[in-house]
Formats: structure tokens, C-alpha cells, sequence
């Protein structure tokens, strides 16, 4: 028999649909949508409050039945194939409780496991070591219901990967966190990829948290994909001339006076930050002259450029005609969507 060989991609989407209700009641959370996402990315799936994020992560998983369309997990059809499909992933979802409460986090793993297929030889190092990276191997004894937000989602995320499958579904993992639990949980998303090759898909409304993990951003509008470009590449072709003028507050009757058109400030601490966007050097200099002139004493100047939140906000409120192929990358024509909407391979 021949081996099965790995197909190029962790998930394909084809014409991948979600309709709920019936008749006139009829409404499609996720339309029509084609996209694939190679071994090893990170995919941020970006969108407004009900734009069908958790609908897609959870057609991922298996737990929503699609209406249209097809996918396939590491080459598995999750329609045909479903237990080789879901085997692909693990998945913490938003919201859910991932795993029990009462029992401790041990135990929720061990049961993790052998609910997965695993036998207990399998699971017991494979535990130890997902609870020692993550700091709770001295704690693995006590119940969930005892842990901290932070805690209890990595226990979630740990349950989620005891079969160590390739594919990660992630649904707002660090919603709740506080800064420290959030950057613990970042370092160790980024560990998963970078260093185990995990193909992660990742939904958020943190867009720092987007933007620091993310290879790939996908951004969904009324269940459809408006946005799908590398971060970097998203980034850039939102790139504009943009500097920053720090100034210390008490200057804010000469900004008054001499801030350019266009120009924002925001006030930060004891000083305040003036953005000119879209600018060249010569306005620049201008009010650097100006401030100089008015005595106002300069902290700082830099370039700076959009982050993924602000753009991200300028997909989502541009007019449909407005949002141009440029945020689309050409087609290859290996992944052409249905929708006329391009990806990236
Ligand atoms: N079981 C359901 N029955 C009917 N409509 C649903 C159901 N689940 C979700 N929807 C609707 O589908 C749309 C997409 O919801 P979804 O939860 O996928 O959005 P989301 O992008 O994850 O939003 P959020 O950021 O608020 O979590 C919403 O209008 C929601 O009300």
C-alpha cells in the first residue's frame, strides 16, 4: 500500500457556508468562503462583534454543521472523515468551559486523553510536561475551580493539545488575562509555532495580540473576508508618512497655535504626542521650528506607521467599493476563492 503522503496544507476551505434559520428568518453568518492555510502559520481571523469568527472556528472543529462547502483538516474531510478530520485539532473556545471544573487539572487532562483515544502511559508525559511548561505541574492537583482565569485557560489550552495534534483552534485566548497571565500565554502560543511547527488559527479582539503572533491576518466582515495578507504585508501597504512629536505638557496653548492641518494629539502622562499623518519632512520641520521658537520642550520625534488596529478599523468601516485588491494578495491561481475574494496560499 502506499503511504499517504502530507498534503500541502493544514486546513482547506472550499466554499465553506454557515446559514442559520430557515425561509425569511434565513441569515448567513459565514458566507461563501475558500481560503488555505499552510503547515506552521498563524492565522489571525479579525472581525467585528458577530461577523462569524467563532461560526468558522467552530465549523473547524466539527461542532457546527456547515451549510455549504467543504473542509478538510491535514488533508481529512470533516464531513467524511470526521475522526481523522477532528484528530487533526485541538481547540479552546471562547467563552466555553473547556474543561471541569471540580476536577483537578491532572485528572482533567487524564480524562482529556483517554476521552481522545489515548491510553494512560500516553498521556502521563505528555501531561507532565504540558503542565511543567506551563507553570502548573506543583499545582496539577488542585481543582479548576480553585485557579485563576489565567490559570484555568491554560489548563483549557493543555486539555486541548494532550494528543498533540498540528492544528490549534484558538477563540480569544487571552480574553481576561491579566498583563502578565496574557504575555506567559503569548511566549507560549509563539513556542507552539515557531518551535513545534503548530498551525494555529487564532481569533481575537486584541489586535496587539493579533499583530504579535499572527504570520497571516484574515479579516471577516458580515461573513466574509475583506482582508487576507500576510501581517507584515497588510501592514506595509498601509504604510503612510507618519511622524510622532512628543512634546512635555505644559505646551499645549503653543500646539494650539502651531499644530499643522490633519495633525492629532493625544495627551500621555506628562507630556503630549502629536501625530502628523500622511506628512512630508518640510511640515515636519516646520513645527519643529515652531516649537522651537515657542520654547516648548521636545521630548521626541519618530516615524511611525499604522498599527494592525488601526487598519484593522479602517477595513472594517471602508466602504465596500473603497476596500481595493490590495488588500486581497493576487491569486496564484492554486487558491482562487469563490467569492472573487484572493488569499494567500
Ligand atoms: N446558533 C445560532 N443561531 C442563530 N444565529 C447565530 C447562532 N450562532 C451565531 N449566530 C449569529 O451568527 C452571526 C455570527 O456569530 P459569531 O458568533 O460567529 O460571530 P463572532 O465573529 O464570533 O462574534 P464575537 O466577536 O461577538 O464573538 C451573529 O449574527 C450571531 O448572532
Amino acid at each position: 500500500m502506499r503511504a499517504r503522503t502530507r498534503p500541502d496544507a493544514a486546513i482547506e476551505l472550499d466554499g465553506l457556508g454557515k446559514v442559520y434559520g430557515r425561509g425569511e428568518k434565513a441569515f448567513a453568518a459565514v458566507k461563501p468562503t475558500t481560503l488555505s492555510v499552510p503547515w506552521g502559520q498563524v492565522i489571525g481571523l479579525l472581525g467585528p462583534n458577530g461577523a462569524g469568527k467563532t461560526t468558522t472556528i467552530k465549523m473547524l472543529g466539527g461542532l457546527v454543521t456547515p451549510s455549504s462547502g467543504t473542509i478538510r483538516l491535514g488533508g481529512h474531510d470533516v464531513a467524511r472523515d470526521r475522526s481523522n478530520a477532528v484528530r487533526q485539532i485541538g481547540a479552546v473556545l471562547e467563552g466555553s468551559r473547556n474543561v471541569y471544573w471540580p476536577m483537578s487539572a491532572w485528572e482533567n487532562l487524564m480524562y482529556f486523553g483517554r476521552l481522545k483515544g489515548l491510553r494512560g502511559g500516553e498521556i502521563k508525559p505528555r501531561a507532565r510536561r504540558l503542565l511543567t511548561e506551563l507553570g502548573l505541574w506543583e499545582r496539577r492537583n488542585e481543582t479548576v475551580s480553585s485557579f485563576s482565569r489565567g490559570m484555568q485557560q491554560k489548563v483549557a489550552v493543555s486539555a486541548a493539545l494532550i494528543t498533540d495534534p498540528p492544528i490549534l483552534l484558538l477563540d480569544e485566548p487571552t480574553l481576561g488575562l491579566d498583563v502578565e497571565a496574557a504575555r506567559t500565554f503569548k511566549d507560549w502560543i509563539a513556542h507552539l509555532a515557531a518551535d513545534e511547527g503548530k498551525t494555529i488559527v487564532l481569533t481575537t479582539h486584541q489586535l496587539e495580540v493579533a499583530q504579535e503572533l499572527s504570520d497571516r491576518i484574515a479579516v471577516i466582515k458580515e461573513g466574509e473576508i475583506i482582508a487576507d495578507l500576510p501581517t507584515a504585508e497588510l501592514l506595509a501597504r498601509h504604510a503612510e508618512d507618519r511622524f510622532e512629536v512628543r512634546v512635555a505638557t505644559g505646551s499645549l496653548d503653543v500646539l494650539a497655535r502651531v499644530l499643522p492641518d490633519g495633525a492629532t494629539t493625544e495627551p500621555h502622562d506628562d507630556e503630549t504626542r502629536v501625530t502628523l499623518r500622511d506628512t512630508d519632512e518640510d511640515t515636519l520641520y516646520a513645527l519643529l521650528a515652531q516649537l522651537r521658537a515657542a520654547g516648548a520642550p521636545l521630548v521626541s520625534v519618530a516615524r511611525a506607521q499604522p498599527s494592525l488596529e488601526e487598519v484593522f478599523l479602517r477595513l472594517i468601516h471602508a466602504d465596500d467599493d473603497s476596500v481595493g485588491d490590495d488588500d486581497r494578495v493576487g491569486d496564484d491561481g492554486a487558491n482562487q476563492p469563490t467569492q472573487a475574494k484572493e488569499t494567500t496560499s
